[in-house]
């Protein structure tokens, strides 16, 4: 069996079935504008996801912190600096064609440093926190986009179909902490 990478979370879930899976690690991160009431949202051009409006994050290198991860990528996607990213919560997917699970942190940032721009990988453009484009978004977003905007902290699992889009079961629930970088 693969070695579980120690920066994962995974034993926060207390499910057999999923200790047993090894998880890759991934962020993704939301720019707020508080003072507007807007996200930066990207427009995916390639890869997993393409067509899809998300948040912008990516695989976490080996040789990084999360945290570190999700400041290197938000940069590399969207050209905003951010000095510190803020954990909102941790999203698991399990692809019903894929063994092994995506282990999503997600983070909100304020007062960027930098200009969006377009990069190879997104077309970034803002949108009301209210009135998220959620059928350009991924099918799970709509559930726990709450949680980002109330600050609650929250931890949610996904079983998808391999059509990306079909959720077969779901679990969220809010945390009092998120006691993991
Ligand atoms: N169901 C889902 N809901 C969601 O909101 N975001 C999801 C999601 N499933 C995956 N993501 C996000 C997590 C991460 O930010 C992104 C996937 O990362 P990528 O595959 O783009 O990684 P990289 O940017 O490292 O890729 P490459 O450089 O193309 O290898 O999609």
């Amino acid at each position: 069996m693969a070695v579980p990478d120690p920066r994962s979370v995974a034993r926060h879930v207390e499910d057999d079935a999923h200790r047993a899976m090894p998880h890759r690690l991934y962020t993704l991160v939301f720019p707020m504008d508080k003072a507007r009431h807007r996200v930066l949202l990207g427009m995916k051009k390639r890869g997993f996801g393409c067509g899809k409006l998300n948040g912008f994050g990516g695989k976490v290198e080996p040789a990084e912190t999360i945290e570190q991860g999700a400041i290197r990528e938000l940069a590399e996607e969207s050209g905003l600096l951010a000095a510190a990213v803020d954990k909102c919560g941790l999203l698991l997917f399990y692809f019903e064609d894929n063994p092994v699970a995506m282990e999503v942190h997600v983070y909100q940032t304020h007062g960027c440093g930098g200009a969006a721009v377009e990069t190879e990988e997104m077309r970034p453009e803002w949108f009301a926190v209210d009135n998220m484009p959620f059928d350009q978004m991924w099918a799970d977003d709509r559930y726990w986009w709450p949680f980002v905007l109330s600050g609650d902290k929250f931890v949610g699992r996904f079983w998808l179909k391999a059509d990306q889009v079909t959720i077969t079961r779901s679990e969220l629930v809010r945390v009092d902490g998120l006691d993991f970088a």
